[in-house]
């Protein structure tokens, strides 16, 4: 049966006058702790969530309890050792969409009524306590910001999914808007295009190609209708147009294949071995479908395809950062949100 929440803090808040509006930014969440187990709480939350995996059967519960819950944890928290913030405890990505969140809340410091907050679909801090905050602090109106410039279910959807199980919860709900995909936004495109530039510049040689690496997913979630695919195209393509490239030197590939099905071709972990094998020498590969380096960023391209290229031949290997708190990272979040927030500010 769904609890209604008690709303003793909204009604104190909008008694005192303080109606605000709230923006949350949030992104897919990441590992407490970089050991098996935090790495086991993780995958088990994300892994069963049927926007992840649509099928959750008897035999998906037996695989991932009976084999990934024991084994995947132990080699995923190697990889996430590679990668972790020690400075802070925790993960790159915590890291980074904290900082996107700051900035944002400076950015927006003389529109007093707005309060910025973020949160993680995965893990913590949780969707949950991210309303909960804003609400406490007097937002009626509230603006869901899913860091995903490409639309897709499992992504996307299960923010949006989350975000109205927490209001599904309360009798007295704040407004909600949530921003749209901006996969071929001018701001976006733009950000991309002068960070791989600049990137660019910055390098000791010069790549013969560029391959623009999208996370993947079964090819049969798009078969089913996901537009997801279509905007990773959508987004390549409006990159080669900003960048004067052709197909030939603005490859686009998908990775992080998880499981034994087909999933989005072409792969990046194949077109790295196969590009070596065909004399390239020198390339440079950048992440556009995440608004955050990750682990999927920093280890899984930026030293496993490192090594898969090095390894058949190629010498030189270059993994541009994602947009992250830069400037022009913050400059696509803060376009964004502005767009959507227009009439509530
Ligand atoms: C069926 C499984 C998965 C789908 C579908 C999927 C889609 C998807 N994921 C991202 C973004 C990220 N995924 C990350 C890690 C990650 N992804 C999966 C599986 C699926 N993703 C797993 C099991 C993991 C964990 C690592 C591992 O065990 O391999 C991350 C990084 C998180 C971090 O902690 O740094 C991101 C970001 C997108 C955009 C997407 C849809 C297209
Ligand atoms: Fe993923
Ligand atoms: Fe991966």
């Amino acid at each position: 049966m769904t609890t209604i929440a008690p709303i003793a803090t909204v009604t104190s808040a909008v008694l005192a006058g303080l109606s605000r509006v709230g923006v949350l930014l949030v992104n897919l969440g990441t590992p407490d702790t970089a050991d098996a187990p935090g790495v086991r709480i993780y995958l088990k939350e994300f892994l069963s969530d049927p926007r992840v995996i649509e099928d959750q059967g008897l035999i998906w519960k037996l695989v991932l309890n009976g084999i990934i819950l024991r084994s995947r944890p132990r080699t995923k928290a190697l990889d996430y050792l590679k990668i972790w913030n020690t400075e802070r405890n925790e993960s790159p990505l915590k890291t980074i969409t904290r900082s996107q969140s700051d900035k944002l809340a400076a950015a927006l410091s003389d529109r007093s009524h707005v309060v910025v907050d973020w949160a993680m679909r995965y893990g913590n801090p949780s969707i949950q306590s991210g309303i909960e905050a804003l609400i406490a602090k007097g937002c009626e109106r509230i603006l869901a910001v899913p860091l995903y410039p490409q639309y897709s279910a499992p992504t996307s959807a299960t923010v949006c999914d989350e975000v109205f199980r927490v209001l599904s919860r309360l009798r007295a709900q704040p407004t909600l808007r949530v921003t749209p995909p901006y996969y071929e936004d001018e701001a976006y495109i733009e950000a991309l295009a002068t960070s791989i530039e600049a990137h660019l510049t910055t390098l000791p040689f010069k790549p013969e190609l560029i391959v623009a690496s999208f996370h993947g997913m079964p090819k049969s979630y798009v078969d089913k209708g996901d537009p997801y695919q279509g905007q990773c195209v959508a987004t390549t393509e409006a990159l080669r147009r900003r960048l004067g490239m052709d197909a030939a030197k603005l490859l686009l590939t998908f990775q992080s294949r998880f499981g034994n099905a087909e999933w989005l071709q072409p792969y990046t972990d194949m077109t790295m071995e196969r590009l070596a094998k065909e004399g390239v020498r020198r390339i440079a590969v950048v992440t556009p479908g995440f608004s955050a380096d990750c682990l999927e960023t920093l280890e899984e391209i930026a030293q496993e395809n490192a090594e898969i290229f090095k390894h058949n031949g190629g010498e030189q290997f270059s993994a541009i950062p994602c947009l992250n708190d830069s400037e022009p990272g913050m400059d696509v979040i803060r376009t964004l949100v502005l767009r959507e927030l227009q009439g509530w500010i």
